[in-house]
């Protein structure tokens, strides 16, 4: 069994980055810049919105934080975010999520110029990545697939299978899965026998927000667990979707949590940053 260190992974992505970051700036002399919004003082979120930030010193981007009140009206937030598609120096714009109850993320999401929306959530984007034709994909999945890659674990012909099916981690996961030839199954809360489809994965993703939901019964020996959870357990305690003590023996490899999935998320951030600011100057 060997644990898939995703910090690790995730510090090679933002060096290659970095280098890339130094190289435009020497040839062209541009700075890719991130807008990063957040909206109330929700304490995972600060976390989340201070990391992405530490994420763009690291790799020399210019950043900068837009933090409105959690009372911020959906006319306020979306003037920001139309000031935001017309600034020339910010080539990524995100908006941090979940928002407030009051406020319509999706109409958020689908103000921003697609692309400068460096989440991959705009419906543009999203239909692209369903073509295979994409600027950007969207930050945990890819995350995912970068981390099979670094481990040289193989997806095609796979049985693959995403417990979830969110806009922003089951769904393209399941999409970027098929794109390398995996044989793919989305389950959800209606799936029948679930324990028995996850018993089939070759490559199990757990993505469905409840603290250590995977058992092992659930997991067939040898499988490949990757946990996107980032829940609390009995304890207050950072967990994941996978009951990781119990799980591990069983696999060839296995996320962590706290440091497999999550830090991917935002090295991934960084190369989609990187990547519109190269597209917004017709560079490559
Ligand atoms: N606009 C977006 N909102 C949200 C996204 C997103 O990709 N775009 N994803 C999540 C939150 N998220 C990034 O925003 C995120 C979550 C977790 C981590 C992470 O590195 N977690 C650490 C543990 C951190 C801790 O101690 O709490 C780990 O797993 O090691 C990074 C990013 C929802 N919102
Ligand atoms: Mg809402």
């Amino acid at each position: 069994m060997q644990i898939i260190d995703g910090k690790k992974v995730s510090a090679e992505v933002k060096e290659r980055v970095r280098q890339q970051t130094l190289q435009l700036k020497n040839d062209y002399n541009i700075t890719p810049g991130l807008a990063v919004v957040i909206v109330g003082d929700d304490p995972a979120s600060r976390v989340y919105v201070n990391n992405k930030k530490k994420a763009c010193e690291v790799v020399g981007f210019k950043s900068e934080e837009y933090a409105l009140p959690a009372k911020t009206t959906q006319e306020e937030l979306l003037d920001l975010v139309k000031t935001l598609n017309t600034k020339e120096d910010i080539n990524g714009i995100l908006v941090q999520l979940p928002l407030p109850k009051h406020l319509d993320d999706k109409a958020v999401i689908e103000a921003i110029d697609p692309k400068k929306d460096v989440d991959a959530f705009h419906a543009v984007n999203v239909g692209k990545i369903m073509l295979g034709e994409y600027d950007f994909l969207p930050c945990t999945p890819a995350g995912v697939m970068e981390m099979l890659h670094s481990y040289d674990i193989p997806v095609e012909g796979k049985e693959c299978v995403v417990i979830g099916r969110s806009n922003i981690v089951g769904k393209p996961m399941g999409m970027l899965l098929l794109h390398e030839n995996g044989t793919v199954t989305i389950c959800h809360s209606r799936t029948k026998n679930l324990a028995e489809v996850c018993r089939r994965a070759d490559i199990l993703v757990a993505a469905v927000g409840i603290p250590k939901f995977v058992k092992a019964d659930m997991v067939k020996d040898g499988a490949v667990v990757i946990d996107v959870g980032m829940d609390r357990d009995e304890n207050g305690k950072l967990c994941g979707d996978v009951d990781f003590e119990n799980v591990k023996d069983k696999c060839s490899f296995i996320t962590p949590v706290p440091g497999g999935v999550g830090p991917m998320t935002i090295s991934t951030l960084m190369k989609n940053t990187l990547k519109a600011c190269k597209l917004q100057n017709n560079i490559e």
